[in-house]
């Protein structure tokens, strides 16, 4: 499936924080949106997902209005992992993540041996397994980030969009998630992540979106995106992307 957002504007009080951006994914893609603080990343994903409803504008989903389709249908389809606070302290990790398996399996039915296999798969995918019969609320900030993307992981959607899912994490799970949203997108989702990160951007992301005060600046395949004009400009920071042997990002200081 894919994702195409056409010409959205967004509102946020009574200021437009974005002014008619077009960006899509498809599958098997990771698209990173990257931009500096407050460049509009996270309302562009709220607009994917149907938290925002765009002034102007249309988000498709394999080319139908996502505003027009069921909520059902679309949390069927589209999985989501955000920043916002983790709403199940009460459960276990495992409980909470099984979540994820209520578009599929309806709020009052238990859950069948298949939904336990896919919560175990994905507790696995994020390093959770040894956390599985632990309260949420006790677990610290980055444990929950990624109880937040287990969820959307077990709901098996066939887009999966991310709110800075490693900015509360240690690297080697900065890496464990990256490398469970690479597999993802390699059994075919389409995947946008917000990213912070350029390195993590420059490794992961097969395409860019930058974004710059509400505007998409550039998009295309990431190496391509990324020059050091672009890195200059945008973000203030003096650096340089080399694609050989893989894309890494060396960078040298302020612009
Ligand atoms: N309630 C609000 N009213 C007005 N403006 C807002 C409101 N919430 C956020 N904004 C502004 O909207 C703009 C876009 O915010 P957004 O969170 O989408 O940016 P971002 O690129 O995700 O930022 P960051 O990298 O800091 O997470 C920012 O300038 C922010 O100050």
């Amino acid at each position: 499936m894919t994702l195409s957002v056409l010409d959205v504007k967004a509102r946020l009080g009574s200021r437009e924080v974005l002014h008619g951006i077009n960006f899509n994914v498809q599958p098997g893609e990771i698209l990173g949106l990257v931009g500096p603080n407050g460049s509009g990343k996270t309302t562009a994903l709220r607009c994917c997902y149907r938290a925002l409803t765009p002034t102007a504008g249309t988000v498709f989903v394999d080319g139908s209005d996502a505003h027009s389709i069921a909520r059902s249908e679309l949390a069927r389809t589209v999985g989501v992992g955000t920043q916002e606070p983790e709403a199940s302290v009460g459960l276990t990790v495992r409980e909470s993540v099984a979540l994820g398996r209520v578009p599929h399996r309806g709020w009052f039915s238990s859950g069948s041996a298949t939904d336990d296999d896919l919560v175990t798969d994905a507790l696995n995918r994020v390093d959770l397994t040894d956390l599985a019969d632990r309260d949420v609320g006790s677990l610290s900030g980055g444990e929950r980030q990624r109880v937040s993307i287990a969820r959307a992981l077990a709901q098996q959607p066939r887009i999966l969009l991310l709110d800075e899912p490693t900015n509360h994490l240690d690297l080697r799970h900065q890496l464990v998630v990256m490398n469970a949203v690479r597999d993802l997108a390699a059994d075919g989702l389409a995947i946008i992540v917000t990213v912070h990160d350029l390195r993590l951007a420059v490794e992961y992301c097969t395409s860019l979106a930058v974004l710059d005060a509400g505007r998409v600046v550039a998009s295309g395949e990431t190496t391509r995106i990324l020059t050091d004009r672009l890195l200059a400009d945008v973000f203030g920071i003096r650096a340089s992307v080399r694609s050989h042997p893989r894309p890494v990002i060396d960078i040298h200081g302020l612009a």
